[in-house]
């Protein structure tokens, strides 16, 4: 049997839309893999009761079969599904690294994530790798056509989770189809100031770098209370805010200083909207992580 834990993500960061992704520390899925002549796959966990088991419709099903590697695969969901937090992309990541170790397939973690997208295409139709690129090499990830860079970022988040689910699919149906010019200038230069943020570990730049004018709005119409808790967690010293990949998570970046605070101010903005939420005060973080072969 193989075991890997694989983190949560948030991906576009604002500006970078379906190409900027960080891994979190925390939450994480954990899955066990054992070979077997067919795939099956058990779900428990957070969110477990609305994950199918069908190997056609859950990611790790698409996974298994793009490496060819039949397995019982038992995924512990700690991130909640239709979060925004990366939920899939966690699940298919960690099965991508469990199956190449358990078959001894020898690829490289930047080999696992056009495998590990296959997951994404089952969810949202799209194989988008801007989740599982972090969720495989950690850090901070841009993933193009071309292939990811990364950098090991540090920096300082909250990750507001309200009760609310948006699904990937839906949540791409209101991406505007195009943009003007002086708002692509805008969001290219917000891109490359964070890009610069990472790299200089400076949540002030980082956060400066996530406006961004093009997807965002559009988005933050699905998640009620939105616009309370983006205000609220800048007066609380948050130096950006934006919507977690799909939402309905909304990520801030702060100084780690000011974490519990701008946590604080975001979940009691979600409750004056009377909607339930948790916080995860986290940072950038590592990678899927391999327990035992
Ligand atoms: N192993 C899995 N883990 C989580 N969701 C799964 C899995 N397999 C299939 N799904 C389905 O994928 C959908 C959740 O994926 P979706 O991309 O919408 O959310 P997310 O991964 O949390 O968000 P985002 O990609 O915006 O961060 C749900 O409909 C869920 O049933
Ligand atoms: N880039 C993707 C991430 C969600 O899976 C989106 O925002 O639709």
């Amino acid at each position: 049997m193989v075991t890997v834990r694989a983190p949560a993500t948030s991906a576009n960061l604002g500006s970078g839309f379906d190409v900027f992704g960080v891994a979190l520390d925390r939450p994480a899925d954990i899955v066990h893999v054992e070979r077997a002549d067919r795939t099956t796959i058990e779900v428990t966990g957070v969110g477990s009761q609305y994950i199918p088991t069908d190997p056609d419709r859950n990611v790790v099903g698409a996974v298994a079969e793009a490496l060819d590697a039949p397995a019982h695969i038992r995924i512990d969901k700690g991130v909640r599904p239709s979060s925004g937090l990366g939920s899939s992309a966690a699940s298919s990541a960690a099965a991508a690294v469990a199956l190449n170790e358990l078959y001894d397939r020898g690829l490289s973690r930047e080999e696992l994530v056009p495998v590990a997208a296959e997951g994404e295409a089952v969810v949202s139709g799209e194989a988008h790798a801007d989740n599982v690129a972090p969720a495989l090499l950690g850090g901070f990830t841009v993933a193009t056509d071309e292939g990811v860079t990364t950098v090991d970022a540090d920096i300082p988040l909250v990750a507001c989770l309200p009760e609310i689910a948006v699904s990937t699919r839906d949540a791409r149906r209101v991406v505007p189809s195009d943009a003007s010019i002086e708002d692509m200038v805008h969001t290219v230069g917000r891109a490359a100031t964070l890009a610069v943020g990472m790299c200089r570990r400076d949540p002030d730049l980082v956060g400066a770098g996530m406006d961004d004018r093009v997807v965002t709005p559009a988005r933050a119409e699905l998640i009620n209370g939105y616009h309370g808790v983006r205000e609220a967690a800048l007066d609380a010293g948050a130096s950006g805010v934006t919507v977690s990949g799909a939402g309905p998570s909304v990520l801030g970046v702060c100084q780690a200083a000011d974490r519990t605070r701008v946590a604080g101010a975001m979940l009691e903005a979600f409750d004056e909207a009377d909607v339930d939420a948790r916080a995860y005060k986290t940072r950038v973080g590592r990678g899927a992580e391999v327990f035992e072969l």
